[in-house]
């Protein structure tokens, strides 16, 4: 990706964002504005992920990609304590954090806890008051004292996500803390893993259901492509991996009718996942014996750990 744009001007900057905040906070709705589509999906799902994507915000010269730091929150369990320590080394890895409140809100045991957090790393935090629609502008003064004796912010932003004020200020103020970068993602590429593994997943079980003991367990899913459409369609390319050439054809099926059932089915799981139209392209690839080489697992996603 180029450095500098055309004209040889301003360089790319580009970086990671953690956002933090409780339950509730405006999280999604701040993430649906700055990034204009239905990203946060998915965000009901178990806390297992280390480093979630929330939303990737693209221009000509800025990428910045949000993170989700779920383990900041209270433990309450083991795993709990697990995430706590991938919160923490998630922070130092980012260029800033956006620690969102509600001001409608007191400042509560889970934003103090968090705050406690913060102060473990060096990373600059960003204070971003959300819902400022909800309160008279008066009421802001005091509860911004309120944040600074509780901790340094590097910057402290009122927003409302909910009608967009003040929002392209956050964005403003966050670029300058990116350093020069390159684009990490495509620009229209709004999510990572999570909801990519859970498609392939979604393909593989129709075929398991159709197949029965024909094609056993010797198929894996890769999602090759994955992305937002000009109109507003997701595009989904996968490829279905088999071990043997007879089984490729019974996933391709009698003029590919199979092939097209497994699309049709998934398509529709796909779309209610996702919450938008689909457009779901599938190859069948043989890989013979996928299942024990190492390389070929860790590049359809596989993890030991
Ligand atoms: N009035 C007002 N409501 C807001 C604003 N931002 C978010 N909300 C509302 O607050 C509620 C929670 O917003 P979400 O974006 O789902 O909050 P979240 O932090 O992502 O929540 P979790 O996913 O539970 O962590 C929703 O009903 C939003 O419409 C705002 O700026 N003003």
């Amino acid at each position: 990706m180029n450095q500098t744009n055309e004209q040889g001007g301003n360089k790319f900057r580009s970086g990671f964002v953690a956002i933090i905040g409780r339950p509730n906070v405006g999280k999604s709705t701040l993430m649906n504005h700055l990034i204009g589509q239905k990203i946060a999906i998915m965000s009901d799902k178990p806390q297992t992920t280390r480093n979630k994507i929330h939303g990737v915000y693209t221009t000509n010269d800025t990428q910045i990609v949000f993170l989700d730091t779920p383990g900041i929150h209270k433990p309450q369990s083991k795993l709990g304590n697990y995430m706590m320590q991938t919160a923490e080394s998630a922070l130092k890895e980012v260029e800033a954090a956006l620690f969102l409140v509600d001001v409608s809100e007191g400042i509560g045991g889970g934003d103090r806890f968090i705050i406690e957090q913060l102060k473990k790393v060096k990373t600059p935090v960003f204070l971003v008051m959300n819902k400022i629609d909800k309160i008279e502008p008066e009421q802001l003064l005091p509860m911004i004292a309120q944040y600074n004796e509780l901790y340094s912010f590097a910057e402290i932003v009122p927003i409302s996500a909910l009608n967009g004020n003040n929002v392209t200020t956050l964005l403003e103020q966050l670029t300058r803390y990116l350093p020069e970068g390159p684009q990490y993602y495509p620009a229209d590429q709004i999510t990572d893993h999570p909801e990519q593994f859970v498609c392939a997943e979604l393909i593989r079980e129709k075929i398991l259901h159709m197949t029965r003991e024909e094609v056993p367990h010797s198929i894996a899913v890769a999602i090759e492509d994955m992305r937002v459409q000009e109109n507003g369609v997701v595009y989904i390319g996968a490829v279905i991996f088999v071990e043997r050439d007879s089984q490729k054809g019974i996933i391709i099926g009698k003029r590919g009718d199979f092939l097209k059932e497994v699309g049709k089915q998934a398509r529709k799981d796909i779309e209610a996942l996702l919450g938008s139209r689909t457009f779901l392209e599938l190859w069948v690839k043989v890989k013979k014996d996928w299942r024990n080489q190492e390389r070929v697992l860790k590049d359809l996603g596989f993890r030991h750990d």
